[in-house]
């Protein structure tokens, strides 16, 4: 069979985004590994799979996973695509979309400008929510990688995160210690590698390895963990610019226990048919 589906990026986080509403499909491990490949597939850092909800409160389930296959339970970029993809795609007139995620559930809103906003849910610190192993709960843990001992926040956005700062994201030293921390036997379901650099009270750059993709050219869960983590810690003040290699997001949080707002781009690139077995 000839499956549709349309490629698209969240600055430059892409995605191959597939209509389970009105086709029908199934993804095993092996099959996701094929398509995402860079080479001898469509080649994506994420899958977005698009289904009826099964919660009558809300417009649809959407299912994410990562390019190594494992089904992951949130993707800020891909929210944001996602919201587009279903406008475009005239599976909803409406301007704001609740959408079931493995995470938890998200609102959307498609903004005048094109751009989307989206409520993240509340940042979560406890090691228990991330999965981190830890006696209790800290602004930072310390973290032993490759005999050296970082300190490092650690958030949940639904998926876990670890938010390390650094003096200059140019320099630092990611793929070393991307792959070190995305594996840390602390964090069980394995973890999102964010690198922050402090810019100003308002503004951070950051560039994140994630969890079974590698670095991308931006995580939107990314941000929104760096920002609560740096918020928490004293260093940054709402609303927070977030500048990553492919571009900016604005990040808005008013502090423990509130949601988390993300306002950035989503773009359609192209559509296209693949056989599926
Ligand atoms: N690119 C995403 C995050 C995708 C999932 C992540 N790799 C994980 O395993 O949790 C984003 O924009 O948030």
């Amino acid at each position: 069979m000839l499956l549709h589906f349309t490629k698209m990026h969240g600055l430059g986080n892409d995605f191959m985004v597939v209509d389970l509403v009105t086709q029908r499909a199934r993804f095993d491990e092996a099959c996701i590994r094929q398509l995402a490949d860079r080479h001898f597939g469509i080649g994506f850092d994420q899958l977005l799979v698009v289904e009826p909800p099964r919660d009558p409160d809300m417009d649809f389930r959407y299912r994410i996973y990562n390019a190594d296959g494992s089904e992951v339970e949130n993707c800020g970029n891909g929210a944001r695509c996602f919201a587009r993809f279903v406008c475009d795609q005239r599976l909803t007139h409406k301007r704001e979309i609740r959408v079931e995620t493995q995470g938890g559930p998200l609102t959307l809103v498609i903004e005048d400008d094109g751009r989307v906003r989206v409520n993240m849910g509340a940042p979560r610190f406890a090691p228990d929510a991330v999965p981190f192993d830890a006696a209790e709960d800290r602004p930072l843990h310390d973290l032993e990688v490759d005999s050296e001992t970082l300190r490092v926040g650690v958030v949940s956005m639904g998926n876990p995160h670890a938010v390390l700062q650094v003096e200059n994201v140019d320099s630092a030293p990611v793929e070393r210690l991307g792959p070190a921390i995305e594996s840390h036997p602390r964090f069980p379901r394995r973890v999102n590698a964010g690198f922050m650099q402090v810019v100003s009270r308002h503004a951070i750059r950051l560039r994140v390895y994630e969890r079974g993709a590698g670095e991308t050219l931006a995580c939107g869960t990314g941000a929104c963990a760096a920002v609560a983590s740096g918020i928490r810690q004293g260093l940054l003040e709402s609303p927070v610019d977030v500048e990553l290699p492919g571009g900016s997001l604005t990040l808005e949080w008013a502090g423990d226990g509130e949601p988390l707002f993300m306002t950035g781009p989503a773009v359609r690139v192209f559509d296209g048919r693949v056989p599926l077995g």
